[in-house]
């Protein structure tokens, strides 16, 4: 009898598939943020080119932003390729149009969308704009069901503790829906819109339970403002005031932070002694220089670029 993710025939998503799939949520602490956002993109590079129509979840925020210029130097220099790839963000601002640079779709275009050849029928964000916004929920998680769910999905992670915009006492279990700002992020969004007044107080977001879905979740941290909601989801209980706790239920989730945002993990150090010796995670460690386009895995990554990997499942 295989074991699930062999049968799922998952395994190719996944660099360490022993430990992955034992559950748990695997830390790797960083020197720097430009460390932590370079190994980010290359966990997106590696598994596009295993698997060129790869589903990407996609996230928006100060985070991402070293990532997707990481990812646009990848497309130019080395020839990554998204040409195949689908995308799913998160999240987007209720009533706000795609031409305003508040909205979402907007920033993901700066940021990424134009400076890569995604084919503009395979990017996908809820519509904010939608008369029917119930619908335009169901309709966003038609589409990920439709293109056989999340492979990978990055994320960032709010100070009130949200994933997209999973508000603090959202359900462990919500899909696709709208819900209203904290206070707390209407703050830390305010700079991104123009002040305080100008960030909208509803968004259309992924529900924790449509994010717990994905296949792989890598959630980026970086800076001391994040240590505090870092160490709440990563070692705290899960609970529904910190909706990133949910993703220790996830069994293949990687959080990737520099050394400010892992400052208050108590297993900070453990965490680094892990990295430090896991054989399986020999590729990881060496540095941008091992992560070259040829994709050299070390022992026991299950991701080759260019392999016949099967992905099965209820496409
Ligand atoms: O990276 P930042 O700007 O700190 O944002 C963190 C999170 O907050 C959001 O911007 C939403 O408030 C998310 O899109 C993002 O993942």
């Amino acid at each position: 009898m295989p074991a699930f993710w062999q049968a799922d025939g998952l395994d190719w998503l996944c660099p360490r598939v022993g430990l992955w799939c034992s559950g748990g949520v695997e830390v790797i602490v960083l020197s720097t943020a430009e460390e932590a956002v370079r190994l980010v993109a290359r966990v997106v590079a590696r598994s596009v080119r295993a698997r060129p129509d790869l589903v990407l979840g996609l996230a928006t925020g100060r985070t991402m932003e070293g990532v997707y210029r990481e990812l646009v130097r990848l497309h130019r220099e080395e020839g990554l390729d998204f040409s195949r790839c689908r995308t799913f963000n998160l999240d987007e601002y209720v009533g706000v149009s795609s031409d305003d640079p508040r909205s979402f779709r907007h920033w993901m275009q700066e940021h990424f969308f134009r400076h890569v050849n995604l084919q503009p029928a395979n990017v996908h964000l809820p519509d904010g704009m939608a008369a029917d916004l119930e619908a335009e929920c169901l309709r966003y998680e038609e589409q990920i069901r439709a293109a056989g769910g999340v492979d990978l999905q990055l994320l960032g992670i709010g100070r009130a503790g949200h994933i997209g915009f999973n508000e603090p006492l959202s359900s462990l279990q919500s899909r696709t829906r709208v819900k209203m700002l904290t206070p707390v992020t209407i703050r830390q969004n305010a700079a991104a819109c123009g002040g305080e007044d100008r960030v909208p107080r509803r968004a259309v977001t992924m529900g924790v339970g449509t994010i717990l879905e994905a296949r792989w979740c890598v959630l980026v941290a970086l800076g001391l403002e994040k240590a505090e909601v870092v160490a709440r989801a990563v070692e705290g209980p899960i609970t529904s005031m910190v909706p990133a706790s949910a993703l220790q239920l996830h069994p293949r989730c990687t959080v990737v932070l520099d050394e400010a945002a892992a400052s208050l993990l108590s297993l900070r150090d453990y965490c680094r002694w892990l990295f430090e010796n896991e054989p399986d995670w020999a590729w990881y460690r060496q540095g941008p220089a091992g992560w070259g386009v040829s994709g050299r895995g070390g022992p026991g990554t299950g991701l080759q670029e260019g392999s016949d990997l099967g992905r099965v499942q209820s496409e």
